[in-house]
């Protein structure tokens, strides 16, 4: 089953408030000087620049996204540029109009969802040679049976499913359900920036198309308004690759060191430790250790008094109380401590996994159930005199750490205080 806990509204946000603007701007009846020149550069300078970009980065499929996407524009807009200045559309507008709904849909979410998997050239090759194939044979059919191919794609097959708003040759309706769907699905399974950008778009070119002869400046503005999307989304993935950790999804080291860079002059740091990782490594593999990590952070994560917590590396934690002092966070930090503490891991062993949720049920209350529960421990520094900097202030919560695991573990450590919990490390097996 897909994850739907894992939709994050961050990764629609920059694509949704795009989608907003573009929406506004496109359907104004005219645009300012700027704005219309703007827009009529936008798109060619966008592939120049996010091509550019994709391709130093060897992100292909993003890449012949931008390439369909300026082909549909491309296309379109000579045909729209027509009917401004004369009035009336081209010949083949009609039938370039039925191609461009069918194609544009179909390869848009051909390459939205082709997977990146071979080596750099074989995929970039690969990706050439169908968009060839398929431009080709359309173009070729286009100019060799320009009359039938219109018919046959506007014959309307379903009059029961065929409603008077629609614009666009009926295939596309159900072609872009059929594109939607499956990047939908695409999100849920690997819930990332780009996907959820992808499914925006296709949302903005199912709006734009029928608009393309509506509204004048609805093609430009939301050619531009997807191709900025894609490359939004990639940079979104650059800047989480550099700053985000990948397993737990916390923010990492480099972001760490960034925002010790703009703390103000009070403050509290606080690393924290999983106790006995490696002894729990060793007994239980690295694949559950993963997993204890992935948990431990959805702990902490919770963490009140408006701290903020990074992955400082390994089984290390960093957690930031801007404009604090020690004595607001210790409760706080007391807090997520229990947390931890009391959280029931549930192994799950990957070979063993039940065929269906009943099954699960069952074997988790059953004999077979195998829990465990991991401890940690914090030390706690705040600026003062003695520690000035940001620095400073880390090694003196490191040390305070080490006070806290000489002290017994699972307990919080300050230079000067320091509370007792017990340490617990439990394998259930009936
Ligand atoms: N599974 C997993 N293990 C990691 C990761 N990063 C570090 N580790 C392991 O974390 C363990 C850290 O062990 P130690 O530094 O010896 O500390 P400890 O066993 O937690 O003991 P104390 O800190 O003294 O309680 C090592 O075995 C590392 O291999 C990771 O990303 N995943």
């Amino acid at each position: 089953m897909p994850r739907l806990a894992a939709f994050r509204l961050g990764h629609f946000l920059p694509a949704l408030l795009l989608l907003g603007g573009g929406l506004l701007a496109a359907t104004l009846p005219t645009l300012t000087d700027f704005f219309t020149s703007l827009f009529n550069v936008l798109p060619t300078s966008l592939l120049l620049l996010g091509g550019t970009f994709c391709v130093v980065y060897g992100r292909q499929r993003e890449l012949f996204m931008l390439l369909v996407l300026y082909l549909g524009y491309f296309l379109l807009d000579e045909q729209a540029d027509y009917y401004l200045e004369f009035g009336v559309v081209r010949e083949d507008a009609a039938l370039v109009f039925h191609l461009c709904s069918l194609l544009l849909p179909a390869l848009y979410g051909l390459f939205a969802l082709w997977q990146e998997r071979t080596h750099l050239i074989q995929d970039l090759v690969a990706r050439a040679a169908v968009l060839l194939a398929v431009v080709g044979v359309a173009a070729a059919l286009a100019r060799r049976y320009p009359q039938e191919l219109e018919q046959w794609l506007s014959v309307i097959r379903w009059p029961s499913l065929h409603a008077e708003w629609m614009s666009l040759v009926q295939f596309a309706y159900p072609l872009f359900l059929l594109v939607m769907l499956a990047l939908l699905v695409q999100y849920l399974r690997t819930p990332r920036p780009v996907h959820g950008v992808q499914f925006v778009g296709a949302l903005a070119l199912l709006w734009m198309l029928p608009n393309t002869f509506i509204h004048p400046h609805a093609l430009q503005v939301m050619s531009s308004v997807v191709m900025l999307m894609i490359v939004v989304g990639v940079a979104h993935e650059a800047y989480q690759m550099a700053f985000r950790d990948e397993l737990t999804g916390l923010p990492g080291r480099r972001a760490l060191n960034e925002r010790l860079q703009r703390l103000g002059r009070n403050y509290v740091i606080a690393m924290a430790d999983v106790d006995h990782f490696k002894r729990f490594n060793d007994t239980h593999g690295h694949d559950v250790g993963d997993q204890v990590l992935r948990l431990v952070a959805s702990q902490l994560r919770k963490v009140g008094g408006g701290g903020k917590v990074y992955r400082y590396g390994g089984e290390e934690f960093t957690l930031v109380f801007a404009g604090k002092t020690v004595d607001q966070c210790l409760p706080h930090l007391e807090a997520v401590r229990q947390a931890v503490e009391r959280y029931q891991i549930q192994l799950r062993d990957r070979q063993q996994r039940p065929s269906d949720d009943k099954q699960g049920r069952q074997r988790r209350s059953g004999s077979g159930a195998s829990q465990v529960s991991v401890t940690v421990s914090i030390g706690v520094a705040q600026r003062g005199e003695e520690q000035r900097s940001a620095e400073d202030v880390l090694k003196a919560a490191d040390k305070a750490l080490y006070g806290a695991k000489s002290a017994g573990r699972n307990c919080v450590s300050t230079q000067v205080q320091r509370r007792r919990g017990a340490v617990k490390l439990k394998t259930e097996q009936a």
